[in-house]
């Protein structure tokens, strides 16, 4: 009674079929809700298969959901992720009071291996200058060579958060970290935030195992889950009790600890941990640095205000490094107009009813799917931003200051914003910072950049 207003419910079929029709039409189920929004309001209400889904599109109705204690769970089921995927291996990881405190242990121990602290800064600038590194070695030991951002900015950016999680960083080329980065991809081109065809009609995983994404979706799990595992075996061999060398360890020290922190703390728990952080942090930072550098190749004349700031900053006689931020607000906005244009094309983590709820004046049950369309927030035309589709960084300048409006949330906001904010906008200044120091980024002539782009925020591959 009383739930959103959207299109006419089928029996067995919901409202999939007029979801489908308009993600045909305008190309992405982002657009076809907000489509949908203008029709029947900016709190959408949705029947996929056997689940209640709730699209929340109105600025207002975003920022009460977000901010809603009642909407604050996380989906259940064998499709959401990675935690309920642990818990298909007897671990209740779902209770939310659990989350919170795993949330807070892990902030807490992160930020002794780097999270926000000088360590952080030097991880990263280490990992920007091998990168550097690379692209001097790899252009001088060819006639000419063609760079595209994923294989620019995958491996570097899965090196900052792996090194704080398991003490690792790879070479890029090495066949392990191009196997993790496949399983990676393989899941983010493949599978949406808001559940893949088999999570709605879970008959599929029976009848269509292959055409349904179910038995890709089982298979990337499972060879990640064995990733992880080997990195576990390997530091319980050989972590040394009180003496942490990363998360791991401190995580393994927890379990072992005399007091018991309490039964929460256990191996499959740690995994499922690395899992949500492995997924939560990596594509979404390396395609964000992507959306910065397409922005900067597509607009020279965006590249070259930044490089003059950084000339004007830092010269050419010294590296950049995070502490100089606060004084190059222009490169900062590039980081920002990169932020806004992945968020734009992104959701929010699903969030789940925890029990009935408000939202916008209707009443949402107990259970049902909540997503934010971030695409409303900062990239459709009513979003505010004057034309939101052309890359601008000085849009969030006002006489030199950095000013970014309420509704700027590519991290989301409330209980459950993103963990790993910190980490991922240092590593955007860091790596423009560099690379635009010692290079000028511009298309190939038989390569333009993608006009389309990926649902969950991908920009496609872009040759610089
Ligand atoms: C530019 C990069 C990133 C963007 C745009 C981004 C964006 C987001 C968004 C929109 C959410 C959902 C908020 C909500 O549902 O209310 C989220 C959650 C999350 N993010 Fe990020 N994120 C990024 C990088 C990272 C990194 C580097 C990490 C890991 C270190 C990370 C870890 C997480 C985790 C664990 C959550 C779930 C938090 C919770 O449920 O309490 N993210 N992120």
């Amino acid at each position: 009674k009383n739930f959103p207003p959207g299109p006419k419910w089928l029996p067995f079929l919901g409202s999939g079929l007029q979801v489908v029709k308009l993600k045909k039409k305008t190309g992405y189920f982002l657009t076809a809700s907000a489509e949908m929004a203008k029709v029947y309001g900016p709190v959408l209400g949705l029947k996929v298969g056997k689940e209640k889904l709730v699209v929340v599109c109105g600025p207002k109705e975003i920022k009460e959901c977000l901010m809603s204690d009642d909407l604050a769970g996380r989906p259940i089921g064998e499709f959401y992720n990675l935690r309920t995927w642990g818990r298909r291996r007897g671990i209740l990881l779902v209770d939310e009071d659990f989350w919170h405190d795993q949330r807070r242990f892990i902030l807490r121990q992160l930020r002794e291996f780097g999270f926000g602290t000088r360590n952080m800064s030097t991880l990263i600038e280490e990992e920007a200058q091998e990168l550097v590194d690379y692209i001097h070695q790899t252009i001088n030991n060819n006639d000419s060579v063609i760079f595209t951002s994923d294989s620019l900015f995958s491996v570097p950016i899965l090196n900052t958060l792996w090194k704080m999680l398991a003490g690792v960083r790879y070479n890029p080329g090495d066949p392990k970290m191009k196997e993790l980065q496949t399983i990676l991809a393989e899941l983010f081109s493949n599978i949406l935030m808001v559940g893949a065809t088999f999570s709605h009609y879970p008959i599929l995983k029976y009848l269509a195992p292959e055409k349904s994404g179910y038995r890709l979706y089982v298979n990337t799990h499972l060879r990640l889950w064995e990733f992880l595992h080997k990195e576990l075996e390997f530091h319980k061999k050989t972590h040394v009790s009180g003496e942490p060398r990363d998360f791991m360890d401190v995580y393994l020290d927890a379990i072992n600890s005399s007091e018991k922190l309490s039964n929460n703390y256990t191996e499959e728990q740690l995994v499922a941990i690395c899992l949500d952080l492995f997924m939560a942090g990596s594509e979404t930072t390396s395609n964000t640095v992507g959306f910065c550098f397409l922005g900067l190749i597509l607009n020279p004349e965006v590249q070259r205000k930044a490089q003059e700031e950084i000339d004007k900053v830092i010269g050419k006689s010294r590296i950049p490094t995070l502490q100089d931020r606060p004084n190059m607000p222009y490169v900062e906005c590039v980081a920002l107009e990169g932020m806004r244009m992945f968020g734009a094309r992104a959701l929010t983590v699903p969030h789940r009813a925890l029990r009935d709820a408000q939202l916008g004046g209707y009443c949402i049950p107990k259970d049902t799917l909540v997503v934010v369309n971030l695409y409303e927030s900062m990239g459709s035309p009513d979003s505010g931003y004057e034309d939101p589709e052309a890359f601008k960084p000085e849009r969030f300048l006002r006489n030199g200051r950095i000013t970014v409006p309420e509704s700027f949330i590519p991290f989301g906001y409330g209980k459950h914003r993103c963990l790993g904010e910190t980490l991922a906008r240092a590593n955007l200044f860091v790596f423009i910072a560099y690379l635009l120091q010692r290079y000028n980024f511009t298309t190939v002539a038989d390569h333009p950049p993608p006009k389309e782009w990926r649902e969950g925020g991908d920009t496609g591959t872009k040759t610089l």
